[in-house]
Formats: C-alpha cells, sequence, structure tokens
C-alpha cells in the first residue's frame, strides 16, 4: 500500500479530531479551528502517525450536516494542521464536494463511513488520487443501532467489503489505495463487535491494509461498564488487541497512551523477527 508505506510505519496510530459540537466523545471542544490545531499539535508531539478530521458526527442517532456546514467546519482545520504541521490528514466524510476540496488543501487519505456510496463520491475519490478507507456499516447512523441482526457478521462484513473494492477497482480506483474498515458500532451488537474483534485476522487476511476505529465507543462501556470519559484503558486494550491482530491504523482519542501501545507492538514484532 504505497500510501501507507510511504507516509506512516504500520501499525499506525491516526488521531481523532472531531470538529463537530456534537461528537460522542468530543463534540464541541474542536470546532474551533485554533483548538483543533492545538490538539493536533499535542497529538504529534505524542507521536501521532495520521490525523483525522471530521465535520459530521456519525454516532448513533446522528443527523446529517449541510454541506456548507460540513466546508465550513473542516476547511479552516485542515488548512491549519496542512500548514503549520509535518502530519498526515485523513478526512472523514461522505460528501463528494469536501472530498475535492479536502484534497485541494492537502489532505492523504479520504476515509468515509459510507464506502463512496454517495451520489459522485467515487468519482471525486478517483479524481484525488487519495488513499480511501470503506467501511461496513448495516443501516444509517439515525437508526443503525435501533436492531442490528446478521446470520454471520463476520462473513457479511467481509462479503461487503470485497464486494465494495470490487466495485471501486472497477470503477478506476487501484486497489492499492484501498484500506479496510469493519465498522465497530456502526450496526452491530456488543456481540458482533467482539466477534469482528476476535476475528480481526480474517478481515487482515484479505491482504488490505485494515483501520480500526473502536476508541471510546459503546462496545468498549458494555464490557467495561465504563463511561465515556473513562474508557481510555479499554481502548488502548481494544487497539493493543487488534494491532497484535495485524490492523495497519488504530482510530483513537487517546494518541498519548496508545502511542505507547504501538511501540510496545513494533517492537516486539521487530525483535522476534530476529529470533534473539
Ligand atoms: N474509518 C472509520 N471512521 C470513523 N469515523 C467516525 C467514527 C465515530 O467515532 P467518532 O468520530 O469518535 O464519533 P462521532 O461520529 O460522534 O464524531 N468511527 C469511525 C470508525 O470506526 N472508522
Amino acid at each position: 500500500m504505497t500510501i501507507l508505506s510511504e507516509k506512516t510505519p504500520s501499525p499506525a496510530v491516526m488521531g481523532v479530531i472531531n470538529a463537530t459540537p456534537d461528537s460522542f466523545s468530543d463534540g464541541g471542544r474542536f470546532i474551533d479551528p485554533g483548538n483543533a490545531l492545538s490538539q493536533a499539535r499535542a497529538m504529534v508531539e505524542a507521536g501521532v502517525d495520521w490525523v483525522d478530521i471530521g465535520g459530521e458526527s456519525t454516532r448513533p442517532g446522528a443527523t446529517p450536516v449541510p454541506l456548507q456546514e460540513e466546508l465550513d467546519r473542516v476547511c479552516p482545520v485542515i488548512e491549519a494542521i496542512h500548514r503549520e504541521l509535518d502530519v498526515p490528514i485523513s478526512l472523514d466524510t461522505s460528501a463528494p464536494e469536501v472530498m475535492r476540496e479536502g484534497a485541494r488543501l492537502g489532505i492523504s487519505m479520504i476515509n468515509d463511513v459510507r464506502s463512496l456510496e454517495r451520489e459522485g463520491a467515487v468519482a471525486a475519490a478517483r479524481d484525488t488520487g487519495l488513499a480511501v478507507c470503506i467501511m461496513h456499516r448495516q443501516g444509517e447512523p439515525e437508526t443503525m443501532q435501533d436492531r442490528p441482526e446478521y446470520s454471520n457478521v463476520l462473513e457479511e462484513v467481509l462479503g461487503y467489503l470485497d464486494r465494495r473494492a470490487a466495485q471501486l477497482q472497477d470503477a478506476g480506483i487501484p486497489g492499492d489505495r484501498l484500506l479496510y474498515d469493519p465498522g465497530f458500532g456502526f450496526g452491530k451488537t456488543l456481540e458482533h463487535n467482539l466477534v469482528l474483534l476476535e476475528n480481526l485476522e480474517a478481515i487482515v487476511a484479505r491482504g488490505w491494509p485494515v483501520l480500526v476505529g473502536m476508541s471510546r465507543k459503546s462496545m468498549i462501556g458494555g464490557v467495561t461498564g465504563r463511561p465515556v470519559e473513562e474508557r481510555m484503558a479499554g481502548s488502548v486494550a481494544a487497539a493493543a488487541m487488534a494491532m497484535m491482530k495485524g490492523a495497519a491504523i488504530v482510530r483513537v482519542h487517546d494518541v498519548k497512551e496508545t502511542v505507547d501501545a504501538a511501540r510496545m507492538v513494533r517492537a516486539a514484532r521487530e525483535q522476534g523477527s530476529l529470533r534473539a
């Protein structure tokens, strides 16, 4: 995967900066570009490999954001981080116009929880030449957690990602620009999420870099009983498990702690390969 090999180690840590008023765990903190830049700077100082900028919450129950409002939220943040910091930026959006503007402003990856399914998104992503993370979800944020059901969640997630990757390659997006994401929390019960985490190797085995986002989500709370603001340890543990199972990027809020976990995984993997 050229974009990943060129820009970051594996596993890599992606810091979440939501320029939104309503994101489930950091909503409102980074809607001001100055605050977002300060957060990005702190993440870079903590060793982050990517920052992920989002202007629309996709938490369960969230409603879509008008295009201009999403542009107004993310563009100043992208411009400031691209100007002031040396860190690859991924843009968390489903809107083709936002993808194109983000590419113009210097992002390195499109992170679309809707896998380029919106009108014009495939062409936009293709034209930018950027890496594209595609993600499985069942339903839309407004209702996806009402009654998630699968006959076999792992097979259905893999089936969707494989079909979508084939469609996008047929549409002219080279396969070496794609990343897979199983979509933790996007139309899944706690049990579904845990099956996907425990079997992550099967997703990694498909051959595309795998990006996972479990940080502070309800699956962490469901297992630990912790409220959102106390889910750092559980989130780092889940990220460590994913990295040990072969995830290429972990998308997290608690960067400093997760960078330490990533460094442990990389060190053991490198030393282990030397057969000391
Ligand atoms: N690739 C990818 N992108 C994602 N974007 C948003 C969220 C939701 O988490 P967050 O951004 O912290 O909350 P909100 O959607 O409320 O902004 N999760 C993922 C994920 O699991 N994978």
